[in-house]
C-alpha cells in the first residue's frame, strides 16, 4: 500500500511538473501492478472456490483501464481499494478488541498463601483450591469462594453493574472484579482460561463470529450480484461501445459496503451488550431479541428472589417421630425433620427453604434414594419409610386419605397467598408447609420499562398455585398469570404465546423451565455469572442478577437493527447515486472508488457507534442499601 501509494504520487508530480509521459505513466502502471497484484491473488482464489468476489470486480476494471490506456484511473483504483480494505480491518480488530480492554483488568499477580507464608505468582500458575489473598483496592485473579472476611465488591467487569455487592464468607467472587475494602481470604476455583470472566471473553468472540439471518441473505445478494454485474458491464459496452463507460460501472456497483453492513453492526451491538453484563449468543439471537413483542416470566427465582422461607408449619393430628427421634419432639418440628429428610437430595429453592427452616446444626438422615416429579414434587426412600413432598395436586393422588382438617388447613395458608408443600410418610398425608418468596425489589419497575418500550403482552408462568401466583402478579403488575403449570405445559403455553402475539422471550431459570427456554424466540437466563450450564444454554444471558436488564438487552437489539437498516440505505444510495452519476457522465473510475471506498468506511464508523451507545435506561433500582442488603 505505501510503494503504490508513493508511486502513485510520484506519477502525480510527474504529471504536475510536466515530467515525460514515459515517467508519469511509468510510476502510475508501476503503483497498480503493486497494488493490483494482491487484489489479483484474492480474486484468483476466490473464483478457485467458485465465488465472483468484489475483488474480481476490482482486478477487471483495474486490467481494462491498463488496456485502454489509462494508467492513472488504474492505479488510483487498485491503491484506494487496498487503502480501503486496510482501514476497514482496522476499525474492525478495535471493535473486535474493545472487550480484550476487560481481561487487562485480571492482574498480572496473585499473592497466594501455601503453607502460611505468601507467594507472588501468575494468575495461571495458582492451583485450584490454592488461598488467594485479595487487600482492599486489589482486583481477583481468580475465580472463588471467600473463606474469610468481607468486603464490596465492584462486579462491573462481569455484571456491567455499577453498584459494589457486599459479599461475605461462602460467597463467590469473580477475577476482574474489586475489593473496595476489607482484606480476604479467597479459595480459587477457576484460574487462567477457565474464569468466568475468560471465557464471557471467550463467548462473546464466538457470538461475534454467529452471522444474523440479515447477513447470510446478503451473502446470498452478493453472491449472485456480483456476476450480474459483470453481465451488466458487458452489455453496457455491446450498446455504449465505451469500454471507460463499462469498467466504470464494474468500480461503482461494488457490494463492499452492503457486505459489511450486517456484521459490523453485530459485532459492536455484543461487544456494547458485553460490556453490560448481557451475553448475546450470536447476530441471530441479536436480531429476535430486537422483535419481541411479548415476554414470559417464570416466577420462582425470575420475578422473587428464590430464596422462599418457610412461614407456616402445619402437622396432621397422629404426625410420626423419625425413627430414631426422641418422642418429646414437638409435632411441628417432626414435620420440618420429614420435608428435611425428602428434601435431602433435592436442588429445590423450596428444599433449600426447609433447610433453613431447621437449626443450622441440625444433622438428619439423607434418604437412599429419590425421584424427582418435575412441577409436582419429590419421593425418596429412607431404610423401610417413604417420605414425599410436593404440591397439594400432585400429593393428592399418591395419599390414601385427604382429610377435612386437612383440606382447611390448606385453604387458610393459600388464602394469604404462600405456596403450599404438602408431605406425606407410607402414603399418610402429614402436613403442610406455607411458603414465601420476596419479590426482586426492582420488578415492578422493570416491568413498567418493559411495557413503555413496547412489549405488549407480559405473562407469568408458574408451577406454582394460582392463589399464591396471583398475589405476585398483583404486586409487580402482571395481568395474566397462568398457573399450575407442569413443564411441558409451559412449553404449551410458550406456544400460544407465539402464536396470538408474535415473537416471545422466556425468562427463567433453567432449572425446570428448560423446554420453555428452549421454545421461545428467545431464552433469558438471569444472574448466570459462575454458572456454567445457564451461560451455555441460553440465547440471552444476564449476568447481574437484575430483571432491569432484560429492557437493555431488548433496546440494544433494537439499536443494532436500527444501525444495520441504516447500513443497508447508505450502501444501496451510495451504489444508487453512483450509478446515477456514471450514466449522467459524471462519474469516473477513481472517483468512483473513492466514494464507495468512503462509503464503506461511512458503515464502518456507524456501526461502531453502537459501541457507544447508551440504552435509555432508567435507574428503577431500589436505594443503594436495599440492594445490598439483597446482595448478602
Ligand atoms: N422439591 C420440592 N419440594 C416441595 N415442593 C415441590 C418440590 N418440587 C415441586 N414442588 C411443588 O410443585 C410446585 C411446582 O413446582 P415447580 O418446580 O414447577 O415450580 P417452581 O419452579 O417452584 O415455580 P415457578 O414455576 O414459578 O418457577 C411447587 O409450588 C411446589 O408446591
Ligand atoms: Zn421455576
Amino acid at each position: 500500500m505505501l510503494v503504490a501509494g508513493a508511486a502513485g504520487l510520484g506519477g502525480v508530480a510527474s504529471n504536475f511538473l510536466g515530467g515525460p509521459t514515459g515517467l508519469t505513466d511509468g510510476l502510475w502502471l508501476f503503483a497498480a501492478l503493486v497494488a493490483g497484484t494482491e487484489i489479483a491473488l484474492r480474486a484468483f482464489a476466490a473464483l478457485r472456490v467458485r465465488s465472483f468476489s468484489i475483488e474480481l470486480l476490482v482486478t477487471i476494471a483495474a486490467v481494462g483501464a491498463l488496456f485502454i490506456g489509462e494508467y492513472w484511473e488504474s492505479a488510483a483504483v487498485t491503491f484506494l481499494f487496498v487503502l480501503g480494505g486496510y482501514l476497514e480491518a482496522r476499525t474492525l480488530a478495535r471493535t473486535r478488541s474493545a472487550l480484550k480492554e476487560l481481561l487487562a483488568l485480571a492482574p498480572t499477580e496473585v499473592t497466594v498463601l501455601r503453607d502460611g507464608t505468601e507467594l507472588t505468582l501468575a494468575p495461571h500458575e495458582v492451583i485450584k483450591g490454592d488461598t488467594v489473598v485479595v487487600r482492599p483496592g486489589g482486583r481477583l485473579g481468580v475465580d472463588g469462594v471467600i473463606l474469610s472476611g468481607q468486603a464490596a465488591i465492584d462486579e462491573s467487569a462481569i455484571t456491567g453493574e455499577p453498584i459494589p455487592a457486599q459479599k461475605q464468607v461462602g460467597d463467590s467472587v469473580f477475577a476482574g472484579t474489586v475489593s473496595h475494602d476489607g482484606y480476604l481470604e479467597v479459595r480459587a476455583e477457576s484460574v487462567g482460561i477457565d474464569t468466568t470472566l475468560a471465557r464471557i471473553i471467550q463467548r462473546v468472540e464466538q457470538a461475534q463470529e454467529a452471522k444474523a439471518p440479515t447477513q447470510r441473505m446478503i451473502e446470498r445478494f452478493a453472491s449472485w450480484y456480483t456476476p450480474a454485474i459483470i453481465i451488466m458491464a458487458v452489455g453496457a459496452y455491446a450498446v455504449t461501445r465505451d469500454v471507460a463507460l463499462a469498467l466504470t460501472l464494474l468500480v461503482i456497483a461494488c457490494p463492499g459496503a452492503l457486505v459489511i453492513s450486517t456484521p459490523i453492526s453485530v459485532i459492536a451491538g455484543i461487544g456494547r451488550a458485553a460490556r453490560g453484563g448481557i451475553l448475546i449468543k450470536g447476530g441471530e439471537h441479536l436480531e429476535a431479541a430486537g422483535r419481541i413483542r411479548a415476554i414470559a416470566f417464570d416466577k420462582t427465582g425470575t420475578l422473587t428472589e428464590g430464596r422462599p422461607e418457610v412461614l407456616t408449619v402445619t402437622p396432621l393430628a397422629g404426625i410420626p417421630a423419625l425413627p430414631a427421634m426422641p418422642d418429646e419432639v414437638m409435632p411441628r418440628t417432626r414435620l420440618l425433620h420429614w420435608a428435611a429428610l425428602a428434601e435431602s437430595g433435592s436442588e429445590h429453592p423450596l428444599g433449600r427453604a426447609v433447610e433453613r427452616a431447621l437449626p443450622a446444626d441440625y444433622v438428619g438422615p439423607r434418604a437412599d434414594q429419590f425421584e424427582t416429579a418435575p412441577g409436582g414434587g419429590i419421593s425418596a426412600q429412607w431404610q423401610s419409610e417413604r417420605v414425599e413432598i410436593g404440591s397439594p395436586d400432585w400429593l393428592e393422588t399418591r395419599v390414601s386419605e385427604w382429610s377435612d382438617a386437612a383440606r382447611a388447613a390448606l385453604d387458610e395458608i393459600r388464602k394469604r397467598g404462600e405456596t403450599v408443600a404438602a408431605v406425606a410418610v407410607n402414603g399418610s398425608l402429614v402436613g403442610l408447609l406455607g411458603f414465601a418468596d420476596r419479590l426482586r425489589p426492582e420488578a415492578a419497575a422493570a416491568l413498567q420499562h418493559l411495557r413503555e418500550i413496547g412489549v405488549k403482552r407480559l405473562v407469568m408462568l408458574t408451577g406454582d398455585h394460582e392463589a399464591s401466583a396471583q398475589r405476585i402478579a398483583r404486586e409487580i403488575g402482571i395481568d395474566e398469570v397462568h398457573a399450575s403449570l407442569l413443564p411441558e405445559q409451559k412449553l404449551q403455553a410458550i406456544q400460544a404465546i407465539q402464536r396470538e402475539t408474535g415473537p416471545t422471550a422466556m425468562v427463567g431459570d433453567g432449572i425446570n423451565d428448560a423446554p420453555a427456554l428452549a421454545t421461545a424466540d428467545i431464552g433469558i437466563a438471569m444472574g448466570v455469572a459462575g454458572t456454567d450450564v445457564a451461560i451455555e444454554s441460553a440465547d440471552i444471558a444476564l449476568m447481574a442478577d437484575d430483571l432491569g436488564k432484560i429492557a437493555e438487552a431488548i433496546g440494544l437489539a433494537r439499536a443494532t437493527l436500527n444501525n444495520i437498516r441504516q447500513n443497508v440505505a447508505i450502501a444501496l444510495l451510495t451504489v444508487f447515486g453512483l450509478l446515477a452519476g456514471v450514466l449522467a457522465n459524471e462519474v469516473h473510475m477513481a472517483g468512483g472508488m473513492f466514494i464507495h471506498q468512503v462509503s464503506v468506511l461511512v458503515v464502518v464508523l456507524n456501526g461502531m457507534r453502537l459501541m457507544r451507545a447508551r440504552p435509555a435506561r432508567k435507574r428503577h433500582a431500589a436505594p443503594a442499601t436495599q440492594r445490598l442488603a439483597r446482595a448478602t
